[in-house]
This record gives C-alpha cells, sequence and structure tokens, in this order.
C-alpha cells in the first residue's frame, strides 16, 4: 500500500461515527427533556458532558444505550440503528447509580469477571488470562482486598468501583460513564482519569462520560465548549491530534 493509500484508511477508519443523534427530542410526559438535537460523537473522540442538574445529561445517555427511546429522530450506534444494533458488548455503560440488594450472592470478583463475558458466552470457562485481567482490573480500582467479598454488602463507593472494574476488563470499543467516580475517595478518582486517559491515548476507545468535575473536563479536552444541548455543553478531544493524516478534518461533534 503506498502512503497515499495507508493514510486514506487510517483517516476514514480512525474517523467512523460511533453515535450519530439525528433530531432526537425527548420528554417525560408533558415535560421536554431534549428538543431536536443532532450530534455525532467519532470513532477515537473523548467526549465530555457536563451540565447542570436537571438538565439531561442521563436521559441522553440512557437513550443512546438503548434504555429510553426518543420521542422523535433516529440514534444510530456503529452506523446501525440502534433498534436493529446487536453488538453491545463494544459498549461498556456504567450507570450514574448502581445499587445492589444487599442479598445478591455474587462476590466483587465474579461481578467483575461477568464484564467479560456476553450472554452468549455466559457459561464459558473463565482461563487463567481472565484471571489476571480481573486482577488487573481489581488493583486498578484498589479493591483486591475485597474480591471475595459478597457485592451487596459494600459501601456505594466501593460498589461504584467494582462497577468500573467490570466495565474495563473488557476493553470496549465505546466507554459510556454517567458520573463514574461519585463517591469515591480522590487518590482512586485520580488513579481513575489517569487509567481512561492513558485507555484513550492509546486503546483506540471512544469515551463519553458526565462529570461534574469541571476541573479534570477542562485539563483534559480544554475549557472551550464544542456543542451546546439545552443547559448541557459537550467537550471534544480526539485522540491522536497530532499525528492525524487529515488534520483539517473536523472532529465535532455537530452534524
Ligand atoms: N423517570 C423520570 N420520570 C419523570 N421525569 C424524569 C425522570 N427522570 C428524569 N426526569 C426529569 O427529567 C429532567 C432531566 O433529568 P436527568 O436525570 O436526565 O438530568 P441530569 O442532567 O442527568 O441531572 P443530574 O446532574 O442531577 O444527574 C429532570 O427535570 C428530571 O426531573
Amino acid at each position: 500500500m503506498n502512503s497515499e493509500n495507508a493514510s486514506t484508511s487510517t483517516a476514514a477508519y480512525c474517523h467512523d461515527n460511533i453515535i450519530e443523534l439525528d433530531h432526537v427530542s425527548f420528554s417525560y410526559k408533558d415535560q421536554k427533556v431534549i428538543t431536536d438535537f443532532s450530534f455525532v460523537i467519532k470513532e477515537r473522540d473523548f467526549v465530555g458532558v457536563i451540565g447542570s442538574n436537571g438538565a439531561g445529561k442521563t436521559t441522553l445517555m440512557k437513550m443512546m444505550v438503548g434504555l429510553l427511546q426518543p420521542l422523535q429522530g433516529e440514534i444510530r450506534l456503529f452506523g446501525e440503528p440502534i433498534r436493529r444494533f446487536q453488538d453491545w458488548e463494544r459498549i461498556g455503560y456504567v450507570p450514574q447509580k448502581n445499587s445492589f440488594n444487599p442479598l445478591f450472592p455474587a462476590t466483587v470478583r465474579e461481578v467483575v469477571l461477568s464484564g467479560l463475558y456476553s450472554n452468549k458466552k455466559i457459561f464459558k470457562r473463565v482461563g487463567r488470562s481472565d484471571q489476571q485481567k480481573c486482577d488487573e482490573a481489581l488493583e486498578v480500582m484498589r479493591i483486591t482486598n475485597i474480591a471475595d467479598k459478597r457485592i451487596g454488602q459494600l459501601s456505594g463507593g466501593q460498589q461504584q468501583r467494582v462497577f468500573l472494574a467490570r466495565a474495563l476488563i473488557n476493553q470496549p470499543d465505546l466507554l459510556i460513564l454517567d458520573e463514574p467516580t461519585v463517591g469515591i475517595d480522590a487518590q482512586t478518582q485520580a488513579d481513575f482519569f489517569e487509567l481512561i486517559k492513558h485507555m484513550h491515548a492509546h486503546h483506540h476507545m471512544t469515551f463519553l462520560m458526565v462529570s461534574h468535575d469541571i476541573e479534570m473536563i477542562e485539563g483534559y479536552l480544554g475549557t472551550e465548549p464544542r456543542d451546546q444541548c439545552g443547559a448541557i455543553n459537550f467537550y471534544v478531544r480526539h485522540s491522536h491530534d497530532q499525528d492525524c493524516s487529515k488534520p483539517g478534518l473536523q472532529h465535532s461533534i455537530k452534524k
């Protein structure tokens, strides 16, 4: 392949649309939350979502993972209309508030390992490399010491770390995080941000993260929002601005 072809195919690859919202509106009964919003998240973008309480951030995330259906408009994931989309293992989603029934019997290790298996592979034997990935995820989230505890008996912050480890273990193509570090101590928060920045820079992943941590968002994604939807602002950074072969291409999320 000559260099022109090589750069063309790289550019085409890293600029695929991962999420597309096309004139999407949503209401809870008669309360309009999202009105006629269109945007595109490109492959390898890191999109930070900031907005006041009640602005509609969680509603937007839930629509993108198929938990809520837009009243109008269309959503596409990896180019497929969401109603036909089936590759859910390509997407990791950590919702805003997780909580387990205290009697839920699984251990922390089992919950983290379950991130490796889609429904189809649920009975697959856990191999040594899977255990190793699990150990690494536990270590990064500083929960090795509670690996054999029951998830339902942990504090909210500890449970949230388990969910993050579960989402990370699979290295999904797209990771959607809704206020992922709420209730987590400062050191683990800092380690987690370092980790996802590293994954964004080096592991070809696309990130969409709701956060109230304006310092973290602006530090990594810049101080100017790229787009907005009502009171929600979107900050964007592509993972390889320096060596992107088509520097003129907009990594904007606006259509
Ligand atoms: N299940 C629901 N039924 C009715 N109204 C809802 C429901 N969920 C959210 N809302 C309302 O929709 C609006 C948007 O809520 P949403 O949770 O999406 O906001 P948010 O930006 O994520 O807020 P926060 O920063 O507080 O998490 C709010 O006014 C909220 O009260």
